[in-house]
């Protein structure tokens, strides 16, 4: 707490601010020099705790929770991230009380129209902002500046900002399958062979812009999903839990885990360079059929007729 008071009045004073940019490039530029993720994504876990722990009223912490998000979009760019995805607003957390539904519904639609109008944001950054999740649950006046948002920055094509609100997974996954299968039983404009991942991804909120996740992090200790992007995690995104609360969230512990990640990838990439080169007899059992391998190679013969 003391450390981040002092922290925070020195980054008042600008040389400060130039000599953290300058050592923030330094070692954005090291990692750089490794594998960057192209989509990262963040459960803000921990907002309330925060203000609890630092007795604030509750909207502090999640204004605190929003303070933190703009940084982290401006680290992600900086590393040449292309898509950031954010869990906002669960469909869970419309049983909290209706004012922290109210104030974290302002907090956001006043965030995102900060962001689209901002000439750092939308214009330099060439941030997208896409709403991702159940709109028919949003109040018509909120969701009105939200699609307002979401044309504003439509054309933009550098980086992309999901915003997952109201959403969790199995709602999307939910959706997806209800919409296919109007158009296999009712409009007939898909058969059941067309069926694959690409056409799930199309018929995901998401849809195919990114539809794979590299890192998915969540903060404040919690070993768990929450139902969120179940679809959009593969075989090689990593899965991180970070024990700072999201609004203590910052530089160091971001580059901690885009250093896993990197390391992730070239452990990876170390395997397929050392895996065994195939012999020629193996190329020529793939090649062949068992009776002709019965005939011409007995030593394998003696293996496949045991
Ligand atoms: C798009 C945008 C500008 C968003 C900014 C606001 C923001 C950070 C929203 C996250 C909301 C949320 C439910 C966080 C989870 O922490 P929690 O409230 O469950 O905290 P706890 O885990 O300590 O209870």
């Amino acid at each position: 707490m003391v450390v981040s008071l002092i922290f925070h009045y020195l980054s008042l004073i600008p040389v400060f601010q130039y000599v953290v940019n300058f050592a923030q490039d330094f070692i954005i530029g090291i990692l750089k020099t490794g594998p960057i993720p192209h989509h990262v994504a963040f459960v803000m876990d921990g907002n309330r705790r925060y203000a609890k722990n630092n007795t604030m009223a509750l909207k502090e912490g999640h204004n605190a929770g929003a303070e933190t998000l703009v940084k982290v979009l401006d680290f992600s760019y900086r590393l040449g991230i292309k898509a950031v995805t954010i869990y906002a607003f669960s469909i869970e957390n419309f049983n909290r009380p209706k004012a922290e539904v109210d104030t974290l519904f302002e907090l956001l639609k006043s965030k995102l129209v900060y962001i689209s109008q901002s000439g750092e944001y939308a214009d330099k950054h060439g941030i997208k902002i896409k709403i991702i999740g159940n709109k028919s649950m949003i109040p018509e006046e909120i969701l009105k500046d939200l699609n307002k948002v979401e044309e504003k920055t439509a054309k933009n094509k550098t980086f992309l900002l999901n915003v997952c609100f109201p959403y969790t997974s199995r709602d999307d996954i939910t959706n997806c399958i209800i919409k296919i299968v109007k158009k296999v039983k009712e409009e007939k404009t898909i058969s059941i062979d067309e069926i694959d991942e690409d056409l799930l991804n199309e018929h995901m909120y998401f849809g195919n812009e990114y539809p794979n996740v590299d890192v998915l992090v969540r903060t404040s200790g919690h070993t768990r999903l929450s139902d969120f992007m179940l679809w959009q995690t593969n075989k090689d995104s990593v899965i991180t839990f970070d024990n700072s609360l999201w609004p203590e969230f910052g530089f160091i512990n971001y580059m901690n885990i885009i250093l896993k990640y990197s390391y992730y990838k070239n452990l990876q990439l170390q395997q397929i360079k050392f895996k065994p080169k195939k012999s020629k007899n193996d190329t020529q059992i793939a090649n062949n059929n068992i009776e002709e391998l019965i005939n011409n190679h007995p030593p394998y013969a003696s293996v496949t007729g045991n």
